[in-house]
Order: structure tokens, then C-alpha cells, then sequence
């Protein structure tokens, strides 16, 4: 029953729901509801999609998107900045149902990535852009970096696996960023473990409750074991999250005044919506922003990691360039820290050319409607309710006409004079890659995710050697999941210690 899912991704269409709401009626009656009648019903739905779905639309100009049913799919580079950057007051909302947040809510209690474009949106975006993403915050955690990679570098040491390990290093910076580093030493490893996987479960889940959406009164009825599990994994964020806010709120008094660094959550529990009467962030908003902030944070930036460190593991010369680097800063210190990766040209490319080979996020997705959108997609026409304009991430990033050898992995283009020298990743003055997006909701996240992605590798490459195992070669193969791309298999490598004097500060 699943490919369910993916089988109707366009049918806001009001006379295909229509249509579609009939013949569910009627099946229904028919059938009855025993179990086996879901496969009558889904051989129903098949029947009825496979027209909807293949309606003539006429295929888009200006670039070499092509235009299936009612969505469009962009790959030209020229036409993805004349949109998002250049027109970007038509390209703002995104459709309902391709966000976590709007999926597992049912619409209710929006989160910057599935709020529509108005106040809410503009009051929550400011807040997390000027506050705890913006760099003045950032460079007061270092004691929360520091932290986390030398946890990280312990479980490495005893033989945690790699790319997990990863991950739940990203989780914890930004669970300390979220929540702050007395709340998450109170928590333990092992409550931050099961959160970081309840999180999981939920991604992996999310496909299979694109139904509910799109089907808001019978979905329900229909898929009733599925409708159960959304509820429970809603409902298990809110137990875990709302007891933390509260924490933080009753907390918070006894220290105003005497720290600088403001929380995630102490920020949205001061936030105001000025143009919606002044009312502040609801209960339902606080754990979808929360759940948001870590979900979107971790998932995009560890999948970099990863990519990045499976990357350098299939090219040794490359990790040891990059390493002599790294080696040059980190000279007598303790740890690189923020100012000393600004020095590290290299590093930077390294993780530029890990972006563009391997997106994270695969593609940009708008919802639009209007005559700029008409003009810049070249259609003549939109059907009811607008169209879907997908800019396919990957593809822009590899695209022969801009890069040399797309598919190789080469950070060398990203250095002085090499093609990809001097990228702009907000694409406001060119448009080459766009792993964070582009235009007026272009990722807030991107500077923190470039210093935490620079942070691990350089580091990481610092304490260890990464080797290739013998049994267990990294395979570069990727997983399209419904929101990321991830490696297919996660990362296994031979660690070797580099020198375990050179970190004394470890063995605390
Ligand atoms: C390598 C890491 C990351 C990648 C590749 C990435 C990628 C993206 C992309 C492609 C978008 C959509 C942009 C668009 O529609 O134009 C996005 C949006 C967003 N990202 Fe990220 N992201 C990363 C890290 C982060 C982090 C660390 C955070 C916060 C902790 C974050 C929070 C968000 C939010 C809130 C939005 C919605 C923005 C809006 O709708 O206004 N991201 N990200």
C-alpha cells in the first residue's frame, strides 16, 4: 500500500479529487471494509490516477525543465536563479504535504519550512536567523564544539561505528545549541540517543503519511494502523520535548541577565508575531520549530559529513593534502576552532566539492501560481490552484556546461582560478550549485552547517587517519530518501590515531 504515496503526488486538482472521492465512495460501499478490501481499492485508486497523472500539459521553455501533470522540473541553472533569486516574491511557498512538519501535524501547526510565506513565517525565520544560526551566537560555542568532538573522538577511539558516530555528534551540537549544554548534560547520552532515534523513526516514517494530507477527512478511515502511528510519533515528540521547554522556562528566570548566549528555545519562548496581534509561539509550534531545528539541522549537515569523510576515504592523496593543512593550523593547540577555518582554503573546497557532488537535499520544491511565475517557468496557463516547480539540486550541481568532469570528485576546482573559485552558496550573484536552496527561503542554516561540516573534517582529519577497511569497502552509492540523500550504505572506515600525545585533553 505504500506506493500510494508516491502515486498521487499531484491531485489538489479539484475535480480529480472530486472524481477521485467518488470512486473511493463507491468502492467503499462495495467492498465493505475487511482488510482485503485494500488491495480492491488500491487496484481502484491505480485506475483512476494513471489519467489524472498523464494530462498534456504542455512541456515548459526558458531551460530544460520539462513539465509532467502539474508539476515542473527545473534544471537550467539560468532559469533556477531567474526564479528563486530574480522573481523570488513569486517562488515562496512551498507545496503542502512535501514537508515533515506539515505531514505529521496535518496542516495544524506550521514550522519555518512548511509555513506559508506571511507574518508566522517572516517572525520565525528572523528569530532563527538573527538569533541562535547567526555567527555572533555561533562563535560562543565553541565549549559546545569542543565538547561534543571530543566525545566524538572517544567512541571513535573504542570503535563506534563511523558514520553513526557522525550523526549523533551533528545531533548533539545542535540539541546544545536548542536547548543549551545544562539541559542536555541533565538529559544523558542515553535520552539524547533515543531522542536523535525517535527523530529517525519519524523520517522514515513520513513517506507513508503523505496520505493524510492529501486525504484529510477519509485518510483516517482508510489507513487507520498508519493514522495510529502518526498520532503516537506526534505525540512522543510533544512528551519529549514539552517537558524540556518547561525546564528551560522556569529556569531561565534565575539567569537572565547573566549569560550572552540565548538558546533556541529561550528565543522562541520570548518571540512575538507583531503582525498577528502580538500572540506568542504556540505549544504546537514550539515542538514542530524544535523538532525542525534538530530534524532539518542534523539529517542535512551529518549526510555532508558523511558524504565528505567517505569522500576523502576513497581518495587518501586528497585526505592527506587536506590533513598537512590542517595539521599547519592545529599546531600546538588544542583544537581548530572557528577563526582558524577561515585560513583553511583548502578545507573549504573540500566541502564545497562534497555539496555539489553530493546534495543532501535533492531538490528545491515551490508551489506556485500567478502571471511572474507563468513568465519565468514559460507556460501560458496554470491549472486551478497553481503548479509544482521542482529544481532539481543534483543535477544543477553536475551540470556539464558549468563543471568539468561533473562526476568526479575534484576540490581542486573550487581553489583560486579553478572553475568553481569563488562560489556564491546563496546564489545571489550566480547560480553554479545550490545545495542550501536559493532566494528569500534559502536555508538559514547554511553558515552553521559550512562551520560545523569544517569544524568535523578538520579535526577529525587531525586525530585520525581514515582508511578503507579491507572487508568493508565505502560504497559512494546513494539513497534517495523522501527529504535527503544519504549514502546507501553508512560509513564504515580503519581509523588510525594519528598520534594520541597530540590530545591530551582527550583523555579527561
Ligand atoms: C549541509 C547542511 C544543510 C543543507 C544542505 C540544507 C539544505 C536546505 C535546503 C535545500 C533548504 C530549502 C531552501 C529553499 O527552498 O530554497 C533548506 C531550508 C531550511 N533549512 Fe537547511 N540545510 C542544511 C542545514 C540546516 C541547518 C543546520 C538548519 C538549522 C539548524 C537548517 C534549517 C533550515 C530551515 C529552517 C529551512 C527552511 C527555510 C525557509 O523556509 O525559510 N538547515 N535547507
Amino acid at each position: 500500500m505504500d506506493d500510494l504515496v508516491t502515486m498521487f503526488p499531484h491531485l489538489s486538482h479539484s475535480r480529480s479529487v472530486t472524481l477521485l472521492f467518488l470512486f473511493l465512495t463507491t468502492a467503499f460501499l462495495l467492498v465493505g471494509c475487511s482488510r482485503k478490501s485494500g488491495a480492491v481499492m488500491l487496484a481502484v485508486l491505480r485506475w483512476l490516477a494513471a489519467p489524472v497523472l498523464t494530462l498534456p500539459w504542455h512541456r515548459a521553455s526558458g531551460g530544460r525543465g520539462t513539465r509532467r501533470g502539474l508539476s515542473v522540473q527545473v534544471t537550467d541553472r539560468a532559469v533556477a536563479r531567474r526564479a528563486l533569486v530574480q522573481h523570488s516574491a513569486a517562488f515562496l511557498d512551498r507545496p503542502t504535504g512535501a514537508v515533515p512538519s506539515t505531514i505529521l501535524t496535518r496542516n495544524r501547526h506550521y514550522n519555518i519550512l512548511s509555513a506559508p510565506y506571511g507574518p508566522y513565517w517572516r517572525a520565525a525565520r528572523r528569530n532563527v536567523a538573527t538569533g541562535v544560526l547567526h555567527p555572533s551566537q555561533l562563535r560562543m560555542l565553541g565549549g559546545t564544539r569542543a565538547r561534543v568532538l571530543g566525545d566524538l573522538v572517544r567512541a571513535l577511539k573504542s570503535g563506534a561505528p563511523a558514520g553513526e558516530s557522525l550523526y549523533f555528534a551533528v545531533y548533539s551540537v545542535l540539541a546544545g545549541m536548542c536547548f543549551g549544554e545544562d539541559v542536555v548534560a541533565e538529559l544523558g547520552e542515553t535520552r539524547l540517543r533515543a531522542m536523535q532515534k525517535f527523530q529517525r523513526d519519524i523520517l522514515l516514517a513520513l513517506p507513508s503519511f503523505g496520505v493524510f494530507v492529501r486525504y484529510p477527512r477519509i485518510g483516517r478511515f482508510l489507513y487507520r494502523s498508519r493514522w495510529h502511528r502518526l498520532l503516537a510519533l506526534r505525540r512522543q515528540q510533544e512528551e519529549s520535548f514539552l517537558p524540556l521547554v518547561a525546564a528551560i522556562r522556569n529556569r531561565r528566570e534565575a539567569s537572565r541577565g547573566n549569560t550572552t548566549l540565548t538558546t533556541y528555545v529561550e528565543s522562541l519562548l520570548d518571540l512575538r508575531i507583531h503582525e498577528d496581534g502580538g500572540r506568542a509561539v504556540t505549544d504546537g509550534e514550539l515542538v514542530s520549530l524544535i523538532s525542525e531545528f534538530l530534524g532539518a539541522g542534523t539529517e542535512s549537515t551529518a549526510a555532508a559529513l558523511e558524504w565528505t569523510m567517505a569522500n576523502l576515504v576513497k581518495s587518501p592523496d586528497l585526505q592527506q593534502k587536506l590533513r598537512l593543512e590542517a595539521n599547519a593550523m592545529a599546531c600546538g593547540k588544542r583544537v581548530i576552532e572557528e577563526e582558524d577555518l577561515a585560513r583553511m582554503p583548502y578545507l573549504r573546497a573540500v566541502v564545497l566539492e562534497s555539496l555539489r557532488r553530493h546534495p543532501p537535499v535533492p531538490f528545491v520544491i515551490r508551489r506556485v501560481d500567478g502571471d511572474d511565475a507563468k513568465k519565468v517557468i514559460g507556460v501560458s496557463r496554470l491549472p486551478d490552484g497553481g503548479a509544482t516547480v521542482n529544481f532539481l539540486v543534483g543535477k544543477i550541481g553536475r551540470d556539464p556546461a558549468a563543471w568539468s568532469d561533473p562526476m568526479s570528485f575534484k576540490p581542486e576546482r573550487f581553489m583560486p582560478g579553478g572553475e568553481g573559485d569563488g562560489t556564491d552558496l546563496t546564489c545571489t550573484t550566480e547560480l553554479k550549485m545550490m545545495p542550501f536552496g536559493a532566494g528569500r527561503r534559502v536555508c538559514p542554516g547554511l553558515a552553521t552547517a559550512m562551520l560545523h561540516l569544517k569544524y568535523f573534517v578538520a579535526n577529525l582529519l587531525t586525530e585520525f587517519e581514515w582508511w578503507e577497511a579491507e572487508d568493508d569497502k565505502v560504497d559512494l552509492t546513494e539513497f534517495r530518501g523522501f527529504f535527503f540523500t544519504v549514502m546507501n550504505r553508512p560509513l564504515q572506515a580503519r581509523l588510525v590515531p594519528t598520534d594520541a600525545a597530540a590530545a591530551p585533553w582527550l583523555s579527561n
